[in-house]
């Protein structure tokens, strides 16, 4: 074999570590990963995904920070079963203690590849802002920065309650979603009250869009609810 068949024969498999730490760092300049707060992931062709290690300062990430966890070998998103599924060389480090949303926001679009959550004050205070599990949001022109392209769209954001059992919450994601197909296609973000967003999109340079606009819309909110509008 010649080096250039050698060479076309070698696929260099895409390692997004590098953009979730930058992305991270950004979110954490902004406020919105304070405290070890949130967690990113990418998933890969083969259906695995990197995501970051549970506990690490989200401002300081390096590639070592990171867990792949390979949900198709197991697929029931139970937290014991999330742990059975990491390769062998990262079990020192714990998966986010929220990966099972994660894993359920890919198992529900399977086109999707980057689940990116934080937690910011803003989230907090407009997830108190209705008592039902959907948050409507104003017909602002961002919108168009979370896929709407409408005039004047009446669009709502999904709203979860924070149970301690963090699975827990990722069955309520399931359910909602199962329920009904056309909830599927309003923004591609969810909120979880007093806890904080996640967005999934199909890179993660969108996800990134996502987490600015839907932030953006959040904080326009509260100064709307300040100013009385
Ligand atoms: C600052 S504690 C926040 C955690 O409980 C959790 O909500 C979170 O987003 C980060 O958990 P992690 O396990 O580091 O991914
Ligand atoms: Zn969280």
């Amino acid at each position: 074999m010649t080096q250039q068949q050698l060479l076309n024969n070698i696929t260099i498999e895409f390692d997004p570590r590098s953009q979730l730490c930058e992305a991270a760092s950004h979110f954490y300049k902004q406020g919105w990963m304070l405290g070890t707060a949130g967690n990113l992931s990418v998933k890969l062709k083969d259906g695995s995904f990197w995501i970051t290690g549970s506990g690490k300062s989200k401002g300081e990430l390096c590639l070592d920070d990171f867990v792949r966890v390979y949900p198709d070998v197991y697929p029931e998103g139970t937290e014991a079963v999330i742990n059975e599924a990491i390769a062998p060389q990262f079990k020192a480090l714990k998966p986010s203690a929220e990966t099972s949303i994660h894993q359920v926001i890919y198992e529900i679009f399977p086109e999707v590849c980057a689940c990116y959550h934080v937690h910011s004050i803003e989230a907090n205070l407009v997830s108190n802002f209705v008592e039902g599990d959907e948050l409507p949001l104003p017909a602002l022109e961002m919108l168009k920065g979370l896929g709407v392209w409408e005039e004047n769209p009446n669009c709502t954001m999904p709203l979860f309650t924070n149970h301690f059992h963090v699975p827990k919450i990722a069955a309520d994601i399931r359910s909602y979603f199962q329920s009904n197909q056309k909830k599927q296609t309003q923004v591609p973000a969810l909120l979880i009250r007093n806890h904080g967003i996640t967005v999934w999109a199909n890179s993660p340079k969108t996800a990134f869009h996502y987490i600015e606009v839907a932030e953006y819309i959040f904080r326009y909110m509260v100064a709307a609810k300040k100013a009385g509008i």
